[in-house]
């Protein structure tokens, strides 16, 4: 993909459907008595495998354009799948359903791509086996392949050395089977998307400060749910906004869950021109309209609770940074080299080809503001982020930029050069 430098950007859109609450309404509704209804359903790649599984375990889904239609078979009515469950590049499915079938009455393998098995599983292997769980990894090196034999499971208390929201849903799910209380404590807030779904669908989970407890459950009840839209898609945006001289742009209908708009609080520090308009809740889930606009940023230091916060947002934060005046610091953001690529190394060696002053660090990055970007040859590494990160930083770059292997945009944002196209016209 060529992408070209662009002299303002404005109008208004919406963003697809978010990705992990698109995942978690799939889960839930499948594990439910009676037909759920998703609409805004984000039709990227990876909530595309999730559909594909929950299949392929016996249930029937039906997708109609950016609405999906879920017949439930309650908790215990997944059923065995004949062939090996592919999740394709998503993290989110892998983890989550791990969770589900280490306590089904029957035994499943599951796979996903070159990116996914090398991704760490023994993070929710580890936490799930104290509860009784039975999961092997298949090449002994704590990736997938997975072999997960189905088991009676026993609630556990367990504090969690990384703040993940896919370690803490893993294990959350599995608590739903668990023969009493399961409790995660986390080192800092992550996502808490799984615990507001799980509560509208009629489960029994408190949290208390980094104490996320769930009670087993007999039954789980269909619902309809309005996917909000992404923010983790909408940062992209409102970067370009932010960097490309004469812009103004409205994004409408953007999750703004206060465990997910970090990136707000971020380029507010940075001194950003946004503002947050009619705000209000759907599904338990805060939902408002982005305005954004050209801003002269500036850099900071980003560490410690936030991270976990921005963790997807990082990438294009760093493009922002190159932009800005000043010194940005990122700390403490050591989980980036687990995504889909190592994002770390991946947005130093691309920046770096366009002329910025960014240096890795063991758990961050170092970006000298002020640059003047050059267009490049850019890798995307396969990972979706990393592309649309170096798309819009080549917006107000001098010349144009060529992304090797950018197809991968479509696991989370399969419109996105066409929403950035309508959006420079
Ligand atoms: O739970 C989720 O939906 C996600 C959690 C995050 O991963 P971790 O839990 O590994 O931090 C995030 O990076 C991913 O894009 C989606
Ligand atoms: C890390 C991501 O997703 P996952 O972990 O589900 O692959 C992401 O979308 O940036």
């Amino acid at each position: 993909m060529i992408i070209n430098p662009i002299s303002k950007i404005s109008g208004e859109l919406s963003v697809p459907g978010d990705k992990s609450i698109s995942h978690r309404a799939i889960m839930f509704s499948s594990l439910s008595d009676g037909k759920s209804i998703i609409r805004n359903f984000l039709q990227g790649d990876d909530c595309l495998s999730t559909i594909r599984c929950f299949k392929q375990l016996g249930i029937n889904i039906i997708i109609n354009n950016d609405v999906v239609e879920v017949e439930g078979n309650g908790l215990h009515g997944l059923k065995p799948s004949v062939d090996i469950l592919d999740v394709g590049n998503s993290g989110t499915t892998l983890r989550l359903m791990t969770g589900i079938l280490s306590a089904q009455a029957f035994d499943s393998m599951v796979t996903g791509d070159s990116s996914i098995q090398k991704r760490p599983m023994k993070r929710v292997m580890d936490p799930l086996s104290k509860m009784g769980a039975k999961i092997e990894s298949i090449n002994n090196n704590g990736c997938a392949p997975l072999k997960i034999t189905g088991q009676p499971l026993k609630g556990i208390t367990y504090e969690s050395p990384v703040s993940s929201a896919q370690v803490k849903s893993s294990i959350l799910l599995a608590g739903l089977y668990a023969d009493g209380k399961t409790t995660v404590i986390e080192p800092a807030p992550s996502r808490n998307h799984t615990e507001i779904m799980l509560e509208y669908y009629g489960g029994t989970i408190t949290t208390k400060d980094l104490e996320t407890t769930v009670e087993p459950v007999n039954q789980l009840k269909a619902q309809e749910i309005i996917v909000p839209g992404d923010i983790s898609s909408a940062a992209f945006l409102i970067t370009a906004a932010l960097i490309v001289p004469n812009s103004r742009i409205l994004i409408k209908n953007v999750g703004i869950n206060p465990t997910r708009n970090g990136i707000l609080e971020v380029y507010r520090r940075m001194n950003a021109n946004i503002q947050i308009l009619n705000e209000r809740l759907e599904n338990g889930e805060p939902v408002a309209d982005i305005l954004a606009e050209t801003s002269t940023l500036k850099g900071i230091v980003l560490e410690g609770d936030i991270i976990p916060n921005i963790i997807d947002e990082i990438p294009i934060i760093s493009v922002a940074a190159a932009y800005a005046d000043g010194q940005t610091i990122v700390k403490n953001a050591e989980e980036l080299k687990v995504k889909e690529s190592n994002r770390i190394d991946a947005m130093v060696e691309n920046l770096s080809k366009m002329n910025v002053d960014i240096v890795a660090t063991d758990d961050g990055m170092i970006i000298n503001g002020n640059n003047k970007l050059k267009g490049a040859t850019v890798e995307s590494y396969h990972d979706h982020r990393i592309a649309m990160s170096l798309a819009i930083a080549t917006l107000s770059a001098s010349g144009s930029t060529t992304i090797n292997d950018s197809d991968c945009i479509a696991i989370s944002y399969p419109g996105f050069f066409n929403d950035l196209e309508k959006l420079s016209k």
